[in-house]
C-alpha cells in the first residue's frame, strides 16, 4: 500500500536555494523513492515574488513528479505552516561579499520570531524544523524559543555543508573516496568560527589524524578553508552557494528522517548540556540518527587545542544570543 502524503514547507521557494531543492524533494531524494510529499511553499507577499514561485510551481508541475501529491503557494507562514511534518527555513536575505553571516541577524532575525510562533501555532506537534536562512544557528534558537509549545529539540540549523566541505577536504588531502570518511565532526556555528575535527575520523578503518600527521595544515589550510568557503563561493560566483546548500538541506532532513545506519553526521541542535555547552544554545554536534531521531555521540575526549576552538564559537553564539534578547 502507497504511504500517506507528508507535508513539507518550504520557505523563500522562489529563491536560489529554493530553485536547487523544490525539484530534490519532489523528486524523493529527500525522504525516500517511496514517500508522497505535499508541498507548502512560502514566498513574501510580493507580486514578483509571488509571480517568480507560480512559474517554479509551473515547473515543478512539468515535471510529473509521481511523488508529488499535492502544493500550494502561500505569502503567511500561519497558512504555509498549517499541519506541517517537515520545515525548511530558507527564505532570508543571503549575505554580499565582505560581509559576515552575523551582520544579517539585524534584518533576518525577525522572519524567524514571526516563523516560529505560526509553526508553534499551526504545525504538526512532531514538526522537524530545519533552518538555513543565516545566521543559521541564531536563527534557529529565536523560532524554537518562539515556539514554546513545540518540542524545542525539533528545532535544529544547518551545519551539514560545513561538514560536506570539510569531508570533501579531507578526501582531497588524503587522496581517498569522499564516501570513505567516517566519523567527521563539525562543532559550533556555521560561522568561520566553527570547529571541523577530524581527530576521530578514518578512512577504511585507519585513522585520518594519522595518515595527514601536520598540526599546521589543520590550523593554517583545513580550518580556514572550511570556515570561510562560503565568503570564497560568494567571491567567486557574485552569489552565495545555492546548490551545495540545498544538497546540504536534503542530507540533514534525509538523514534525520530515515536514519544514518551508525554513521556520524553534524546537526546544529539545542545542546542539552552536552560537552560543557549551556542548555538550548544551538551548536553544532557530530549525532547519529535512528527511528527519526538524533542522538549526540558523547565521551569523545576534547584536547587543549579543540577546547580553545569550541569555546570560540561558543563565545560568539552567546554573544549572538545576546544581541536578539529584544526579539525573544
Ligand atoms: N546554512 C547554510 O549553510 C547556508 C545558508 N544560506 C542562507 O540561506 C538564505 C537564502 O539564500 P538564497 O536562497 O541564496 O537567497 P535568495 O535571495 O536567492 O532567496 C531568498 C528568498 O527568500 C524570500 N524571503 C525573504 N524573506 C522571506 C520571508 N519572511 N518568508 C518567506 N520568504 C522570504 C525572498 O523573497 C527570496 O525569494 C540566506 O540567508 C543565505 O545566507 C545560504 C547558503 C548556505
Ligand atoms: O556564506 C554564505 O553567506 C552562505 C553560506 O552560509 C555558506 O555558503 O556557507
Amino acid at each position: 500500500m502507497s504511504k500517506k502524503p507528508v507535508r513539507v514547507a518550504v520557505t523563500g521557494a522562489a529563491g536560489q536555494i529554493g530553485y536547487a531543492l523544490l525539484f530534490r524533494i519532489a523528486s524523493g531524494e529527500m525522504l525516500g523513492k517511496d514517500q508522497p510529499v505535499i508541498l507548502q511553499l512560502l514566498e513574501i507577499p510580493d507580486e514578483k515574488a509571488q509571480k517568480a514561485l507560480k512559474g517554479v510551481m509551473m515547473e515543478l508541475e512539468d515535471c510529473a513528479f509521481p511523488l508529488l501529491a499535492g502544493m500550494e503557494a502561500h505569502s503567511d507562514p500561519m497558512t504555509a505552516f498549517k499541519d506541517t511534518d517537515y520545515a525548511l527555513l530558507v527564505g532570508s536575505r543571503p549575505r554580499g561579499p565582505g560581509m559576515e553571516r552575523a551582520e544579517l541577524l539585524s534584518i533576518n532575525g525577525a522572519i524567524f520570531t514571526a516563523q516560529g510562533k505560526a509553526l508553534n501555532a499551526v504545525a504538526s506537534r512532531n514538526v522537524k524544523v530545519l533552518v538555513v536562512g543565516n545566521p543559521a544557528n541564531t536563527n534557529a534558537y529565536i523560532a524554537m524559543k518562539a515556539a514554546p509549545d513545540l518540542k524545542p529539540g525539533n528545532f535544529t540549523a544547518m551545519l551539514r555543508l560545513d561538514h560536506n566541505r570539510a569531508a570533501s577536504q579531507l578526501a582531497a588531502k588524503t587522496g581517498k573516496a569522499v564516501s570513505s570518511i567516517k566519523k567527521l565532526a563539525v562543532w559550533g556555528n556555521h560561522s568561520p568560527t566553527m570547529y571541523a575535527d577530524y581527530r576521530f575520523a578514518t578512512i577504511d578503518g585507519a585513522s585520518v589524524k594519522d595518515m595527514i600527521n601536520d598540526q599546521a595544515w589543520n590550523k593554517d589550510v583545513f580550518l580556514p578553508t572550511v570556515g570561510k568557503r562560503g565568503a570564497a563561493i560568494i567571491e567567486a560566483r557574485g552569489l552565495s552557494s545555492a546548490a551545495s546548500a540545498a544538497n546540504a538541506a536534503i542530507d540533514h532532513m534525509r538523514d534525520w528522517a530515515l536514519g544514518t545506519n551508525g554513521e556520524w553526521v553534524t546537526m546544529g541542535i539545542p545542546s542539552q548540556g552536552w560537552y560543557g555547552i549551556p542548555k538550548d544554545v544551538m551548536f553544532g554536534f557530530p549525532v547519529t540518527c535512528a527511528n527519526g531521531e538524533y542522538t549526540v555521540v558523547e565521551g569523545l575526549e576534547i584536547d587543549a587545542f579543540s577546547q580553545e576552538c569550541i569555546n570560540k564559537t561558543l563565545a560568539e553564539l552567546q554573544g549572538e544570543q545576546d544581541g536578539v534578547k529584544h526579539l525573544l
